[in-house]
């Protein structure tokens, strides 16, 4: 599915550079659930940006299913993005003025899905991660972790073939993370999503089959 090959991604810092990825190889195939690892600023949330194409390599290719996503036409990459790609983030980033179900709809907007099949879609998706009780919700009146089943939802009604997911339970407690985690591994499983997950915390990446360690922008591990 992926193939990334010299991936450097330098940034200027003053007068100085910083490579936040240094020539990284990587080969990651459909419906793998890879954990990517390591110290603060060791590159991680860049080479998430770079799989979702939401940044671009300073030099090297990042192939998904043989399009260089680098090289892409930024009208095509954001096509791409809108399609084949689910983004889950600590924050949630959900519109606080939107119902749940309005907020998951949003992901369909961009593919020119009409209304009415967006809300019984955005329904679907919702009651897929527990929160077919909680359509018309507003963020404020959902829990942390009600929140994040929202953004789940969201990057899954599209049905996207690759799920990306920087800290998704950096900001909940330790039930909490067991249930997210417990969803998102379940919904990738079932929809034999590729899912790619940032995080800082051991437990999760000791559970995970494939663990990746990003040092100072190079493959440690
Ligand atoms: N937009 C930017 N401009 C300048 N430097 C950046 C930028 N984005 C990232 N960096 C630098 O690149 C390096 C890698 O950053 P990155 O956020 O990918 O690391 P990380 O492993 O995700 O860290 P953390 O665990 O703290 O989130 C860091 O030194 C960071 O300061």
């Amino acid at each position: 599915m992926y193939e990334l090959t010299g991936v450097t991604r330098r940034y200027t810092r003053g007068k100085g550079v910083v490579d936040a990825l240094a020539g990284v190889d990587l080969t990651i195939t459909a419906g793998d659930y890879l954990v990517i690892k390591g110290p603060t600023g060791g590159g991680k949330s860049t080479l998430l940006q770079m799989l979702g194409g939401l940044d671009r390599p300073t030099s090297g290719s990042v192939l998904l299913d043989g399009v260089d996503l680098a090289k892409l036409p930024e009208a095509r990459l954001t096509r791409l993005r809108s399609e084949k790609i689910g983004f889950v983030f600590q924050s949630f980033n959900l519109i606080p003025t939107l119902t749940a179900q309005e907020n998951v709809e949003t992901a369909l907007v961009p593919l020119g899905v009409k209304p009415k099949e967006r809300r019984e879609l955005a329904a679907e998706a919702l009651t897929s991660v527990g929160l077919g009780e909680r359509l018309g919700h507003v963020p404020s009146e959902l829990s942390g972790g009600q929140q994040q089943r929202v953004a789940i939802a969201r990057a899954l009604v599209k049905k996207p073939q690759v799920l990306l997911a920087d800290e998704p339970t950096g900001n909940l407690d330790e039930t909490t993370r067991d249930e997210i985690m417990d969803v998102l591994q379940t919904r990738c499983k079932e929809d034999g999503l590729t899912f790619i997950m940032v995080t800082h915390d051991s437990h999760l990446a000791k559970h995970a089959p494939r663990a990746i360690t990003l040092r100072k922008g190079k493959l440690a591990a």
